[in-house]
């Protein structure tokens, strides 16, 4: 007999009672103590408030993330650093929805990988609105009919997400952070489907082509349909009893979906990087990167020109594209990230030496590495 059947012998039977009242006491002073975290916020807003009535902003990114940052430096266990700091990241968005209710728009519809991304950056209670395309996340957010956009920016599989980069080069809005998700694809399908009668798998070509080792394996025979998004596919294949989608998580509870299959990407590490979007210029955190888009004169050592600055003042470049220029001509800009914020001297040494010789430098925002 296992010993989780064995009944509880008395001197366990005393221990158990005593544990469980000690945990309603803990249980107690935690809720205390949230309920006085929550009220400091409130006060918060109320100072942000006085000092700026019409303009007041109240969600910090750098805070936010110093204070994951800190929780993860500081965790005790035996819950580990991530779960803890998720813990600390749903009392956050609960107390900055006490000041205000955030509101952020995302790459719809309801259910793609965006969605998730903009529930682990700010937590459960944010307001997410689906929007059609890339640029019209940045449209929103330049109305101001929204504080706050996510888009994706680059996968490990598939590499950048052009859409995103191009949509800068002519928008003035800024990046306030970064969230990273692990992109774990499910094939699934309505409760009606036989496995082995479907003729048709829908996904995103990117979510197609991540997946296509394991669909010539497994599906050779099913034709590959790529759709607008993940969630459309999974909308789709709701009616349909020969077909499956290939999506998150989140579609196919949002679909009433069977998952038939899980995990079937063909890159176990596979995971993309988005951007969160915004107007405000963010202070520094102490861990924090800076996004530019540079362009330069079509000419001999232009390259040479613009990346000598980094060595030189020792400033770490850690991605850089090129995309051809708007103004056309085979002419093109530069995408760079690098460790630093705008505030850094290294930082500001670097760039106006590369002001010299580049034609426009547009400093994208300075923001918080991601955390979780
Ligand atoms: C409390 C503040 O406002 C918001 C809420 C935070 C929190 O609950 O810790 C942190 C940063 C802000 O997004 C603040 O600015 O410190």
């Amino acid at each position: 007999m296992s010993e989780s059947n064995q009944t509880p012998s008395k001197a366990d039977e005393t221990e158990l009672l005593q544990l469980r009242q000690e945990i309603d006491q803990l249980d107690q002073e935690i809720l205390n103590l949230i309920s006085r975290r929550a009220q400091c916020a409130l006060r918060v807003a109320e100072v942000k408030m006085k000092a700026d009535p019409g303009q007041a902003v109240f969600y910090r990114p750098e805070r936010e993330a110093q204070v994951l940052s800190r929780v993860m430096e500081r965790n005790p266990g035996p819950l580990g650093n991530e779960d803890m700091a998720r813990l600390f990241r749903e009392i956050m968005s609960a107390c900055l929805a006490l000041e205000r209710p955030l509101e952020v728009a995302y790459l719809g519809p309801e259910g793609t990988f965006t969605q998730q991304a903009a529930k682990k950056h700010f937590g459960q209670w944010v307001k997410t609105k689906p929007m059609p395309a890339i640029d019209e996340v940045f449209r929103e957010v330049d109305a101001g009919a929204v504080q706050y956009g996510v888009v994706p920016i680059e996968n490990s599989t598939e590499g950048v997400v052009n859409h995103t980069l191009d949509t800068f080069i002519t928008s003035n809005i800024k990046i306030v952070g970064e969230v990273e998700l692990r992109i774990h694809h499910h094939l699934m399908a309505g409760p009606n489907t036989n496995r082995d009668k479907i003729t048709r798998v829908y996904s995103h070509q990117q979510s197609l082509a991540q997946c296509r080792k394991w669909l010539d394996a497994h599906m050779p025979q099913a034709e590959r349909i790529a759709v607008n998004s993940n969630a459309e596919a999974a909308r789709r294949v709701q009616g349909e009893w020969n077909s499956a989608a290939i999506a998150g998580e989140m579609a196919s509870e949002l679909y009433d979906l069977e998952i038939i299959e899980t995990k079937i990407e063909d890159s176990p590490d596979n995971s993309t990087r988005f951007l969160i979007i915004g107007a405000q210029e963010v202070d520094t955190s102490g861990a924090d990167k800076t996004s530019l888009v540079v362009s330069m004169r079509n000419e001999p050592g232009a390259l040479y020109h613009l990346l000598k600055p980094f060595n030189d003042f020792g400033v770490d470049m850690t991605r850089l594209e090129s995309r051809p220029s708007p103004s056309g001509n085979w002419t093109y800009v530069f995408f760079i990230d690098f460790v630093g914020h705008t505030r850094d001297a290294n930082v500001q040494e670097a760039l106006s030496a590369i002001r010299k010789t580049a034609v426009e430098v547009k400093v994208l925002g300075s923001y918080p590495k991601g955390v979780l």
